[in-house]
């Protein structure tokens, strides 16, 4: 673990920027607003109608169940399926009924004197210099020492779990460099203050144990009250976040319950209309002023300043650490830093073996036992009564990486659906655990993550049996003429269109919301069959998923090219997209005899039909990536054809079940 920041000489530090906003709003002491989203009053009234039609739609299948015999099998199924459809919309409502969004003044923070300024103490954790580039580190590194902030104050922790002498050889170098760019920044009110952003520009203008060494290396050295949490391609892209996330952290009237403030993860270099819906709007932005409006937003990880004492039990019941050195309110005296017995006790806090027989990842610092470290941190200090804050800046506070390879997207969500299933198996599982201590709308909305996992059952049962159905000419759906025909109708529409609208309201696009819904339905397809798979293996204990880091790194040009024109990259590893490939198939082909059925057999089969052509228009690329294209990022043969025969399988296996 490396240590920067205030060994360099103290730099005067210039807030331009602040200086400029302080004309404009000197008057009021007020350091941060809150005000409702003006869609709340119509998306409570969306709630109750959408529960009445999903009660609804229960007692149709209950109905059925009792009254026809012949199906049986096949509505216990889409029963099942929709019960876990409605807990997710029920948990992505329990977010839409208080969102809140927030301002801060920044500039009314300048006036304090310096003495109101608190130590920050900022985390960085890298791990593999081939997946996350040394120069990567370096930028997002100096990038935080740059902030608006007094330099004196601030100290960067940098650990590397790959041990690269490359990275370590990177930040030294930086460390020279920074004497030089940190007063070229504040001389000059650059913004951009990752220098490779700088540069680029024309304007000119496992972690959780990698982080608990952190926060007794720190307590150790500096202890700060403050602390940032940043992965190491996340580097800050607006100067002011500190002084933002202070407006809240130093709030007489918060700071007491106030945990942590978390700001958006938003990506760079992402292509026009986000095609495998890497902005992750939905969890970083439009969940999180939901959560807001509740308890406050989970953590995810990264871009997040929180309250030291927070790491050290609940607000009314202070957990001290084995050794006094390690407590949070400790004033640690700066000329102490370099003694000797201060470096030794830091070695020894950071051993491997220190955590044995105490209360670390279990009572105190970040929590161990999910491969999703961030939420279930977070879920416990919520449990526990801490309060957090989302905080989104005009000016994006931190940019990171994305993968740019689906196959990357893929893996990186099977790791989360690994972490998440491991948290809903376990005792503090959100579907039992803390409900008391959240309250019904948070612990809810806390299971909406953890539900995503289970609707792995839901898509492939709706991709491929009622299409199976079309292709018997057996109907699961009711007839048009059937009233009942108008609730599935209304359900589907009514869902869709409260997605789309949270997404259009929170800053997106049309194009962008297609890629993304498309994109949910690739993940539950692919990374959560997987990842659910991977999870049992391992409960069963025949396999231990790790950590596979999210690669940063883009060095190949063709591929990179395929992004830039928003053409689908199945990449070579492509195993992973046979089910959705399967499903693909037996759309289009259901499709197809569903509109030579539309003339044989009337309208016994208009919801069937509209279901897999909506699934053959969200497959596009997939047929594409089949047929048309000869590129290295097209569907390889292999798959396509296993992707056939699994179909003719199923298609004798439907024969089976409905004839
Ligand atoms: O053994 C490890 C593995 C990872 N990392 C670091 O952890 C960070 C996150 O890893 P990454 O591969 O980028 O994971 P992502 O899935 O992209 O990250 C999201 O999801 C993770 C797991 O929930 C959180 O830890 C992250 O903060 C969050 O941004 C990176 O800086 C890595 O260098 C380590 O330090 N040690």
């Amino acid at each position: 673990m490396y240590i920067w920041g205030h060994l360099f000489s103290p730099k005067p530090f210039v807030f331009n920027f602040i200086k400029m906003m302080t004309a404009q709003r000197k008057g009021s002491t007020t350091l941060h607003t809150c005000h409702k989203c003006r869609r709340t009053i119509l998306y409570r009234c969306l709630a109750v109608i959408h529960t009445c039609g999903i009660i609804a739609l229960m007692y149709h299948h209950v109905h059925s169940l009792l009254t026809e015999n012949t199906t049986t099998l096949i509505t216990s199924l889409l029963l099942l399926c929709d019960v876990a459809l409605a807990f997710l919309w029920a948990s992505t409502t329990s977010l839409r009924l208080n969102p809140v969004h927030r301002t801060e003044y920044p500039e009314k923070y300048v006036a304090k004197p310096e003495e109101d300024f608190p130590k920050l103490d900022v985390f960085i954790c890298t791990a593999d210099p081939y997946k996350e580039p040394p120069m990567m580190v370096v930028n997002t590194t100096l990038s935080v020492m740059a902030y608006d902030y007094p330099s004196d104050k601030i100290s960067v922790y940098v650990s590397d779990d790959g041990g690269s002498s490359l990275t370590l050889f990177a930040l030294m170098e930086a460390v020279k460099f920074s004497e030089h760019w940190l007063p070229f920044c504040k001389k000059n009110s650059v913004q951009d203050r990752s220098p490779e952003v700088y540069f680029s520009s024309n304007s000119r203008s496992w972690t959780e144990e990698a982080e608990n060494l952190k926060l007794r290396v720190s307590s150790v050295m500096t202890n700060s009250p403050i602390i940032l949490t940043l992965d190491c391609d996340m580097y800050s892209n607006n100067p002011t976040s500190p002084l933002r996330a202070l407006c809240y952290l130093s709030d007489p009237n918060l700071k007491s319950g106030l945990g942590f403030v978390q700001f958006p993860q938003k990506f760079q270099g992402i292509n026009r209309s986000d095609i495998y819906g890497s902005e992750l709007r939905r969890p970083f932005e439009i969940n999180m002023v939901g959560y807001d409006g509740l308890m406050g937003p989970i953590h995810v990880g990264t871009g997040c300043f929180f309250n030291r004492r927070v790491f050290f039990g609940p607000p009314t019941n202070l957990i001290l650490p084995e050794i006094d050195e390690l407590g949070p309110n400790r004033i640690v005296d700066k000329h102490t830093l370099k003694a000797q017995d201060v470096l030794a006790l830091a070695h020894d806090v950071a051993g491997c073996n220190y955590e044995r027989n105490t209360n670390w990842g279990s009572k105190i610092g970040f929590r161990y036992g999910s491969l999703v470290e961030d939420y279930y941190t977070g879920f416990l200090l919520h449990c526990e009564g801490w309060r957090s804050v989302f905080c989104r800046p005009q000016r994006a506070a931190f940019y990171g990486s994305s993968p740019k390879c689906l196959t990357d997207v893929m893996g990186q969500q099977m790791r989360w659906s690994i972490g998440l299933l491991e948290m809903a198996f376990s005792r503090y599982s959100p579907f039992t655990y803390g409900f008391k201590s959240l309250g019904l709308l948070t612990g809810l909305g806390y299971c909406y993550y953890v539900v995503g996992p289970f609707c792995s059952v839901s898509l492939p049962v709706y991709g491929l049996l009622p299409q199976l159905a079309l292709i018997y000419g057996v109907s699961v759906f009711p007839k048009a003429s059937d009233p009942w025909f108008w609730l599935y109708i209304f359900l589907f529409v009514s869902a869709y269109a409260q997605d789309l609208s949270d997404f259009l309201l929170e800053g997106g696009t049309y194009r962008k919301w297609w890629n993304d819904q498309r994109m949910w339905v690739m993940r539950g397809l692919s990374s959560f069959f997987f990842g659910t798979i991977q999870f049992t293996l391992k409960t069963l204990n025949l396999s231990t998923p790790g950590f596979n880091v999210t690669s940063k790194a883009n060095d190949d040009e063709e591929q990179r090219k395929r992004y830039e024109q928003e053409i689908f990259d199945f990449g070579s590893s492509s195993s992973m997209f046979l089910p959705v490939t399967v499903v693909a198939v037996v759309n289009l082909f259901a499709f197809v005899w569903g509109l030579y059925g539309l003339y044989a057999w009337g309208d016994g089969f208009v919801l069937e039909l509209m279901l897999a052509s909506f699934a053959v228009v969200n497959c596009l690329p997939i047929y594409e990536a089949m047929v048309l294209r000869k590129d290295d990022g097209k569907l390889p043969k292999g798959v396509c054809f296993l992707a056939v025969i699994l179909t003719l399988v199923l298609i004798v296996f439907g024969y089976f079940l409905f004839k």
